[in-house]
């Protein structure tokens, strides 16, 4: 590995506007690079969080800090394969979170969900998923992998992130761009998610991990050999200094040299 990733903790109050100047500095990198800005968002409890970075007023009133929803695409680092408006889906949960909140008279983000059509057949949901990134990435560019310009993802308790959960065979696939999994060990046993090179291949890596319930698991990351070949601590690994984790004082407290607040 390169640099190692960065890890920051904040307090509750500046986490929120931390991760903002983090995102709207990928959107201004993304949008002068081709007038875009691509972002994968995961669901569990980053979308609360997300909403809280974004939705606040902006402080400076500065371009920097003016968030373009008309330059986003946003699509799901992984989804599970249940309807859209069903409570285990990520797609609800960013809709209700974020999407909703967005007030109408700003311009608003385009969303690619997953095809409900495929609900039966995760597989083939994960297919589908492919095309579309293959649409919207490879048409300009025919690219081996897609470039997101940022991909938020969060940090479950077991280590896993995404839909890749540990020690699972799909960390090892190297050739799909989306991935399906019939046996998550989390509920819904049926998910789709972007593969680990898709992960790594990203701009720019995000990780959003707040609260006490993180707490054993980030140390286990950040200071065991075995967490390193976790799925999250896998990203650590193949992206070094590109991941960036924005956690609050609680998840990080056994962490030993947790960087505290220095992105802004
Ligand atoms: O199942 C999932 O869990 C992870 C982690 O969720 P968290 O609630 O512990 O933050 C999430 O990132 C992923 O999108 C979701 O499908």
């Amino acid at each position: 590995m390169g640099r190692p990733p960065n890890l920051y903790s904040f307090s509750d109050a500046d986490l929120a506007p931390n991760l903002r100047k983090y995102i709207l500095d990928q959107q201004t990198e993304a949008v002068k690079r081709h007038e875009v800005f691509r972002i994968a968002v995961s669901g569990g409890s980053l979308p609360k969080t997300l909403a809280k970075a974004l939705l606040a007023p902006s402080s400076s009133g500065s371009e920097e800090d003016k968030v373009d929803f008309s330059k986003w695409e946003i699509f799901y680092a992984d989804e599970r394969c249940v309807p859209l408006d069903h409570e285990d889906s990520n797609h609800k949960l960013v809709r209700e979170e974020l999407l909703e909140k967005i007030p109408k008279e700003m311009a608003q983000p385009k969303v690619y969900p997953v095809d409900e059509k495929y609900l039966d057949d995760a597989q083939e949901m994960a297919d589908q998923y492919e095309k579309t990134l293959v649409n919207v990435f490879a048409a300009r560019d025919s690219v081996k992998l897609p470039l997101f310009d940022l991909i938020l993802l969060g940090c479950g308790p077991d280590g896993h992130t995404c839909s890749l959960f540990p020690d699972h065979p799909l960390l090892r696939e190297a050739d799909a761009w989306v991935l399906s999994i019939a046996d998550s060990p989390k509920p819904p046993a049926k998910r789709i998610t972007l593969s680990l090179p898709v992960v790594l291949h990203g701009a720019k890596i995000g990780f959003v991990a707040t609260g006490g319930g993180k707490k054993d698991i980030l140390k286990k990351i950040f200071e065991t050999e075995e967490g390193s070949k976790l799925p999250c601590g896998l990203v650590n690994e193949g992206a070094g200094e590109k991941v960036s984790w924005f956690c609050d004082q609680a998840a990080t407290e056994d962490v030993s040299f947790p960087r505290r607040g220095s992105v802004i």
